[in-house]
């Protein structure tokens, strides 16, 4: 009979995690590579390497590191060896090399049907996680993308009815919005009643299960000065401040609305555990100036954790070497805390040094 291991609970779940190049144009290959090139975070987890072999060599010779992945031929022969990713490759841009710096659609039709793989390998129960290097919506388009994001085609591939909604995390500071990738022209007509407690409720699920026992939330106006009064506007009066009432009766701790461009003041010094914003830019611009570097997007809502940088594509600087991963770095470990149950907050950089 085998000996059973002494020590289990220091046995790390080593959950399988699939990992994304993101698009081929922009800094995601080097990033994921230089990911992958840090011996811990294989001794983390068992590592799917989803890539086209042309865009994982060009990441490699950016990067300057060669990765030494277990090749598989499909989700068929599903295998892992400790130390090494696994990689299924497929021939998505036909041998061509990709163009940096630009969107194009075999970019996109590559990092789409990676996602397309992702997704399958966790509907097959053949992964707990994804981590995918940033992708470009642009390209994604280009690629045949015809959902608002990509979290809303995950949300059909799951089969998910409920609300999702993306997570932005720096430090211990969550956001969630109301409205996402949508023209700000569009804003406006979307924010409802529901809408909102539908953002707050899906924080506030995911912060406790983060450990945030009672979470404080934050909910922002829509328009300057949270209308000041009704003077610039009335969606606070009409709108947000009824589903704050309502979701106060239900005893959430939702609070506001707030002026967008001060809430993140108190947010900042630790007033709240998190703030909904009503759109992309009244969260994102704070986040990412509080902490761009070590920003991390959590698709919300989804049956499994699929994490991201919060920084982008980067078209700018693609090819040059000089991508930073800290951000990546943090989805993954988070992506991993998640998928074998560990602790969902991201950490401080000296815990991620440590
Ligand atoms: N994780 C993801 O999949 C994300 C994807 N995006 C997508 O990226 C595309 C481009 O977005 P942008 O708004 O231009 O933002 P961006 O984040 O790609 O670039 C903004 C600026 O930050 C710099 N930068 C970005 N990442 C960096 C890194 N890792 N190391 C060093 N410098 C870095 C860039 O050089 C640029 O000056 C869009 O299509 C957007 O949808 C945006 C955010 C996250
Ligand atoms: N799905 C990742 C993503 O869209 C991140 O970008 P952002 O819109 O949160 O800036």
């Amino acid at each position: 009979m085998p000996t059973p291991p002494k020590t289990p609970n220091l046995i790390p779940a080593r959950p399988r995690i699939a990992v994304l190049l993101g698009d081929p144009g922009g800094i995601g290959p080097e990033m994921a590579v230089k990911l992958l090139a840090r011996q811990r975070n294989l001794d983390a987890a068992r590592v799917l390497l989803i890539a086209d072999p042309v865009v994982l060599a060009a990441g490699e010779r950016v990067a300057g590191v060669k990765l030494d992945p277990l090749r598989i031929d499909g989700l068929d022969d599903l295998r892992f060896e400790h130390g090494r990713p696994t990689l299924l490759q497929r021939d998505w841009m036909q041998g061509r090399e990709p163009v940096l710096g630009e969107s194009n659609e075999a970019s996109g039709r590559a990092s789409f049907e990676a996602l397309e793989l992702a997704t399958a390998a966790v509907r097959r129960g053949q992964a707990e996680g994804i981590v995918f290097a940033p992708l470009n919506k642009h390209s994604l388009r280009l690629g045949g993308l015809v959902h608002e994001d990509e979290l809303r085609y995950m949300q059909e591939r799951f089969a998910v009815t409920g609300f999702v909604c993306e997570f932005n995390l720096t430090g211990s500071l969550w956001t969630s919005r109301v409205t996402s990738h949508i023209p700000l022209k569009d804003v406006a007509s979307h924010i409802t009643v529901e809408g909102v407690g539908d953002a707050v409720k899906i924080i506030a699920s995911a912060l406790r299960r983060a450990g945030v026992a009672q979470p404080r939330i934050a909910v922002t106006g829509l328009n300057p000065h949270a209308g000041d009064g009704g003077s610039i506007g009335m969606e606070e009066i009409e709108i947000i401040a009824p589903a704050i009432e309502r979701l106060r009766a239900e005893g959430y701790d939702a609070r506001g609305p707030f002026s967008p461009d001060t809430v993140f003041i108190g947010a900042r010094r630790g007033d709240v555990d998190a703030v909904v914003s009503m759109y992309h830019d009244q969260g994102q611009i704070a986040m990412k100036l509080m902490g761009f570097e070590q920003g991390v997007t959590l698709h919300g809502g989804l049956p499994v954790p699929v994490a991201t940088s919060a920084s982008g594509s980067a078209f700018d600087i693609a090819g040059k070497g000089v991508a930073q991963i800290e951000g990546l770095q943090q989805a993954f470990d988070l992506c991993v805390r998640m998928a074998s149950g560990g602790p969902v907050r991201t950490l401080s950089s000296a815990e991620t040094a440590a």
